[in-house]
């Protein structure tokens, strides 16, 4: 039988790390070898299970990505995106899987990913979710069926302690929805409206985030016309969905040609 594939956790001192570190102990095919955190942190060079309150595991948490990478068949990746894009050179030297969860990436860093998916595999998306995912394809098909008469606004909602806006998600809900009504986001992108704004501009697709509290992550896509209205929802309670998702993405990258992919490929739904 061959191995179990290894992986190692980035981030891992984090909301999303800790939650990774979690998972890939209680999996059944693949191991933790290893644990990064950027220099300086109080967490290098500890054991992780300890720094974690919990008993020891052997695995000391490092500041060296590159010599950790060398041992992981999959990097899971949830930090912050300069990290992500020195990551992403690291783990295609290495040959490893490098599974994306971060967001706020500009499209310079975006370009630097697609580069590094030249040499290896990059399984990278805003929500790790099934029900996000299906909530895409939901949101595509709903908009290729209405015309410019039903405006789309993005709302989603998080913690205090996130950093970007808008969220991953609700930028993959607003290429989708572009994309079901054929039009380029970028053209028709509304942000966080303040002021005399003017009325709403027909096809403009409005994005609002809402931070407090601990909110998991909630996203709503709203069609509105005349009369009616259609919203769509999905709610996060929980932060091991994008875990148990990453995990999902770390195997099903494993035999897989290098290149770029999604959760939409890892999770049969393209189409
Ligand atoms: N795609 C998805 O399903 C999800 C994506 N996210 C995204 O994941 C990212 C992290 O989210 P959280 O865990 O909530 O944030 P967090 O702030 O709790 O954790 C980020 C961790 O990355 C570490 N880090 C930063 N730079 C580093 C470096 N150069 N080397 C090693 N470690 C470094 C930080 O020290 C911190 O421990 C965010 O971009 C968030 O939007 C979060 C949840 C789900
Ligand atoms: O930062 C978070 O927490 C989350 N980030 C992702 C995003 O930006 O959409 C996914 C999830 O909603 C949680």
């Amino acid at each position: 039988m061959t191995e179990q594939p290894g992986v190692v956790v980035t981030g891992v001192s984090g909301r999303m790390g800790q939650m990774l570190v979690r998972e890939i102990l209680a999996h059944d095919k693949l191991r933790l070898v290893g644990a990064l955190e950027r220099a300086g942190h109080d967490w290098v060079g500890r054991d992780l299970g300890e720094a974690m309150g919990a008993a020891a595991l052997g695995i000391a948490v490092s500041d060296d990505a590159l010599e950790v990478f060398a041992k992981a068949q999959a990097v899971i990746d949830f930090t912050a995106p300069a990290a992500t894009v020195e990551f992403a050179a690291l783990a295609a030297q290495a040959r490893a899987v490098h599974v994306i969860g971060t967001t706020g990436m500009t499209e310079e860093d975006l370009q630097k990913i697609h580069v590094a998916a030249r040499h290896a595999v990059i399984v990278r998306a805003g929500n790790m979710s099934l029900g996000v995912n299906l909530l895409t394809q939901v949101t595509k098909q709903v908009a290729a069926a209405l015309d410019a008469d039903w405006d789309i606004e993005i709302i989603e909602a998080h913690h205090n302690r996130k950093v970007d806006a808008p969220s991953g998600t609700a930028l993959m809900l607003g290429e989708a929805a572009a994309e079901g009504r054929g039009v380029d986001l970028d053209e028709v992108s509304d942000r966080g409206r303040d002021g005399i704004t003017g009325a709403r501009k027909k096809g403009d697709i409005g994005f609002h985030a809402v931070r407090g509290g601990d909110i998991v992550g909630e996203h709503e896509v709203l069609f509105a016309t005349g009369g009616e209205r259609i919203s769509i929802k999905h709610m996060a309670s929980d932060r091991s969905l994008f875990a148990r998702g990453a995990l999902k993405a770390a195997l099903w990258g494993q035999d897989k040609a290098p290149g770029e992919y999604d959760m939409l490929d890892v999770l049969g739904l393209k189409g």
